[in-house]
């Protein structure tokens, strides 16, 4: 699993290091109950019709002039995330953007807005570039006990609840999200083309608050085109 910061962190926390974060459960739980609430709630977000893994859509949640300058900062802020991850299977190149850009913080309250989880749980935006042959392998975006960063980020705002991920442009071909354990109509799993604008939001957690195997999703290789994304995740407790 790759995962950037922003420098807002120190290395107190260690209360919570040895818990295996199950004290989050609860909390998961209840973020799971909430946001599913909202978005139910809401008549501009569409719920897809699938068994077992909540995962909703928003389409032009950014125009296409936000999806411009979203792409220009992108550009600005995109290095190889092999560089950090070696072997970890992702090939884009991605950054965090600047969260004190009046901008940036605009959409970033957007979204936190409409899923209603309260910002301070949520993790800096980190963009991504996908060239041609570039992708990100099947993962899951929650941590796991065998993760080497695990004690260090449950100590730190612990699990990953919802991840909400925005395409920023059209691909020629190739560069969609699969999701392989789950299936649209049976025996075809679910696979999102990149659509301009077009906002996901998915619970890493099943509604026990427990991580959800069926989360385990894919950014397919672009094989024509440049691929642009935003992803944000949310924790159980206050990113510190
Ligand atoms: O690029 C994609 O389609 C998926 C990105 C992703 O899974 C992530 O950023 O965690
Ligand atoms: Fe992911």
């Amino acid at each position: 699993m790759v995962f950037f910061r922003s420098g807002k962190r120190d290395a107190q926390g260690s209360e919570t290091q040895n818990n295996g974060g199950d004290s989050d459960r609860a909390a998961l739980r209840r973020v799971g109950d909430q946001v599913r609430a909202r978005l139910d709630a809401d008549p501009a977000v569409y719920r897809l019709p699938v068994e077992g893994f909540e995962l909703y859509a928003v389409g032009d949640f950014f125009t296409r002039t936000e999806c411009e300058r979203l792409i220009a900062i992108v550009d600005s802020v995109a290095r190889p995330s092999e560089t950090y991850n070696p072997g970890g299977g992702r090939t884009s190149y991605s950054g965090d953007v600047d969260p004190h850009d009046p901008f940036i913080r605009m959409l970033q309250r957007r979204i936190d807005d409409l899923v209603g989880i309260d910002p301070a749980f949520g993790e800096t935006i980190q963009g991504q570039r996908y060239l041609p042959g570039q992708e990100f392998k099947a993962h899951f975006d929650h941590f796991r006990p065998s993760d080497p960063m695990w004690e260090d980020e449950i100590a730190h705002g612990g699990q990953r609840s919802w991840t909400a991920m925005a395409y920023l442009n059209a691909v020629e071909e190739g560069g969609s999200t699969d999701f392989p354990k789950v299936d649209i109509t049976p025996g075809v799993h679910v696979s999102i083309p990149p659509q301009p604008g077009a906002l996901l939001i998915w619970n890493n957690m099943a509604p026990d608050g427990r991580p959800n195997p069926r989360s385990l999703h894919a950014g397919c290789p672009v094989i024509k085109g440049v691929k642009y994304v935003l992803t944000k995740w949310y924790r159980a407790r206050p990113w510190v």
